[in-house]
């Protein structure tokens, strides 16, 4: 196929669903291979994923065999240290690949970053990011999974934990036994037996990892050079630098040793991780993450609030179901009589004729609420336990870092509401939120009602509520003490009870019902009987509170069909799941124990789309080109260098006199190092 082939180009188009399934938000960027956008996959409440397009071209159904196979088992792939393999599949010329997202962006952009400001990262936060990454590594290759293209952009960052992407894509998309497939483009990460065409190898990840460590630790390359044969040179035949000198000579030696010539004498994944200085690293690691995570998780303010939000809802559920009960209680004789008819001699009001129109669908509600909640209850008992069992069995380390500047965990787990806007260790009343604390005078009270029932805090040292009136908001605000974490799961589903409908006992919905009451005779709210005095209004409040027409899953926690409004509760558990799973690993790790191995297949396999891959990283790489040096100044290096890698008169001439002659063209030789290149990836 010709170079530059015309591939329909999608980059521009945003707007538009693949599969069905996942929206597309924005464009990330485009690689060597292709293009990454951001979407939302909408079977999966609008997660927010990376869908990459790399254009195939015009496959037979069956060349795409292979390439499906190798994806499905890339994606039973499963590690905390890993950019998850979500789904694969073909579209038009395009093979999408869906991936889990990071939101802290890649590893090269954080040490632009840091270059820029002048800062460096301090050495635990780097053995930290190490030892992930080795961890992440090791699990791979004890699966027979090689990268093949390690590098600070494959590195990403979610919520301070290291993630290695593109694992395995090698596989798919490149002939791994051609040494211009391997060759990437970048040579700064390539191994000398890469370069000697002497084979790939696990060895070559684990030197490609040395020189990530080295880029964490200078903000440079390890092996650098104006052209790309002066950096070829240096990998195959120099020493590697020393790491800056505020890093221990520890952390040095693992460097070095990372960076041995020799992949015989290289160590593994499994060896790095013994070698003492990094063993004492990853059990003090243990130490402080099992410490973090438990009083986070006894003591989480953010899931303590979570809790509050849900047994909010569950009171609004409940307060305004006894009133709807009640008011139909009042009028329920009068079903028999015409709607017309009056109760106690008086006509039914607009309002009440809205109770009525209510008042199957409130009960269904009711039912599924309940149903949800019990799931959920049992959810979180499991979790509970799963946690409670990970602490007692390991003494898990904080595992501080990231960017040195504060808690990993810490951050991980710090998912705010939004509509929390000051930490809520205090005691509230009524009045003062009212007073200080919401700008908005046009919310009603119910909103008020939750609020304060998510804010309320026995803090032993808030001042007391006295008085009549903050009786009040006490009645309205929930006693229950955040210090001493109590959660729904501490409630058996056997002791929550509603009092609604016919049998109140049957309908379980709300463990609070002993510690929270809605005393509507002293209340100062002015909806008496739970709705508002209008139709209107009442339609109003019906749709605020989840009692919408058109409404059709109610939501708690975890379940298939979960909307929006649930992302943080998913992020959250997600997080909760990959801390949990990290601190196994780093278990598993010191127990010299890899885990079990589920060998996906032999990395010697061709990837499925070989040329169609080398190709569009040619043209890739050509427009970069081009961008870079403009159309005419790059022709002309193009021409230079190829002549100058070619002819063997040329070939006689030394590096510095290349680099001299492309003066001619370009101020600076080093410019054209992607030519360099662009061409090394066409012979
Ligand atoms: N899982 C992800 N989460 C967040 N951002 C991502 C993710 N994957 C890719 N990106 C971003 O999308 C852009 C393009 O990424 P892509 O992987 O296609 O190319 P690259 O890494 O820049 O180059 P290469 O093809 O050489 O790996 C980059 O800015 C990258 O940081």
């Amino acid at each position: 196929m010709p170079l530059g082939r015309a591939t329909k180009d999608r980059t521009t188009k945003e707007a538009r669903v693949l599969a069905n399934r996942y929206e597309v938000v924005k464009k990330l960027g485009s690689g060597n291979f292709g293009t990454a956008f951001l979407c939302k996959d909408t079977k999966c409440n609008n997660e927010l994923k990376v869908l990459k397009e790399i254009p195939v071209g015009d496959l037979q159904p069956d060349e795409t065999v292979d390439a499906m196979h190798e994806a499905r088992l890339l994606s039973k792939l499963d590690h905390p240290g890993i950019v998850k393999f979500h789904d694969s599949f073909i579209d038009s010329e395009y093979f999408c690949i869906i991936t889990e997202y990071c939101e802290g962006g890649d590893l090269d952009h954080k040490i632009e970053e840091f270059k820029k400001q002048g800062k460096s990262f301090d050495e635990k936060t780097i053995l930290n990011w190490i030892i992930q990454l080795i961890l992440a590594v090791q699990y791979m290759h004890s699966r027979r999974v090689l990268h093949r293209d390690l590098k600070t952009r494959n590195i990403f960052i979610r919520k301070n934990l290291m993630k290695i992407g593109d694992f395995g894509i090698s596989r798919i998309l490149m002939n791994t036994s051609d040494m211009a497939s391997t060759f990437t483009g970048t040579p700064y990460y390539m191994s000398p037996e890469v370069l000697k065409h002497e084979g790939y190898n696990s060895k070559s990840d684990i030197w490609s990892i040395g020189c990530i460590l080295y880029e964490m630790c200078s903000l440079e390359h390890a092996f650098m050079g104006q052209g790309l044969m002066a950096v070829m040179y240096k990998i195959v035949e120099k020493d590697p630098p020393n790491l800056p000198e505020k890093y221990s000579k520890d952390l040095n030696d693992v460097f070095k040793k990372m960076l041995t010539k020799d992949p015989e004498k290289r160590p593994s994944a499994t060896e790095v991780t013994k070698i003492p200085f990094i063993e004492k690293h990853m059990t003090k690691m243990k130490e402080t993450l099992t410490e973090e995570y438990k009083s986070k998780h006894n003591m989480n303010p953010d899931l303590a609030e979570r809790e509050a939000s849900e047994l909010a809802s569950l009171l609004r559920e409940k307060s305004h179901l006894e009133d709807v009960r009640s008011t139909l209680d009042r009028s329920t004789d009068s079903n028999s009589r015409s709607e017309a008819e009056d109760i106690d001699g008086k006509k039914l009001t607009a309002r009440e004729k809205l109770l009525q129109k209510k008042r199957l669908e409130a009960d269904k509600k009711a039912h599924e609420l309940a149903k949800a909640t019990q799931i959920q209850l049992v959810e979180n008992t499991k979790r509970r336990e799963k946690i409670k069992t990970s602490f007692e069995q390991t003494t898990l380390p904080a595992w501080k870092g990231g960017y040195g500047e504060g808690e990993i965990l810490k951050e991980a787990l710090t998912v705010k509401d939004p509509r929390l806007d000051k930490p809520s260790k205090y005691k509230y009343s009524l009045e003062d939120i009212k007073s200080e604390d919401f700008d908005d005078n046009s919310q009603d009270e119910e909103t008020i009602i939750q609020r304060t029932v998510i804010r309320k805090r026995t803090d032993p040292k808030s001042k007391s509520i006295g008085g009549s009136k903050t009786e009040r908001s006490e009645r309205l605000t929930r006693t229950h003490s955040y210090d001493t974490p109590r959660t729904l799961t501490e409630h058996s589903p056997n002791t929550l009870s509603l009092t609604l409908g016919a049998n109140p006992k049957d309908r379980a919905i709300t463990p609070m019902k002993d510690l929270m009451v809605y005393d509507r005779e002293h209340s100062s709210l002015d909806f008496k009987d739970g709705i508002p005095d209008t139709p209107d209004l009442a339609e109003t409040y019906y749709e605020q509170f989840g009692f919408d027409d058109d409404e059709d899953d109610i939501v708690i926690g975890k379940t298939d069909n979960r909307r929006d409004s649930d992302d943080r509760t998913l992020t959250e558990e997600s997080l909760a799941k990959e801390e949990d799973d990290f601190i196994k690993c780093l278990e598993q790790a010191l127990d010299n124990n890899s885990g079990e191995s589920t060998i996906v297949s032999d990395d010697s396999v061709s990837g499925a789309f070989g040329p169609h891959a080398k190709e569009t990283k040619i043209k890739n790489m050509r427009a970069e080109c081009i961008k870079i040096l403009g159309e005419d100044v790059f022709n002309k290096a193009y021409t230079y260098l190829k002549s100058a890698r070619n002819s063997k008169k040329q070939k006689e001439k030394s590096e510095k006199e290349i680099m001299e002659g492309l003066r001619k063209f370009v101020k600076n030789p080093s410019d054209c190092f992607i030519v360099d290149q662009l061409l090394f990836l066409e012979e």
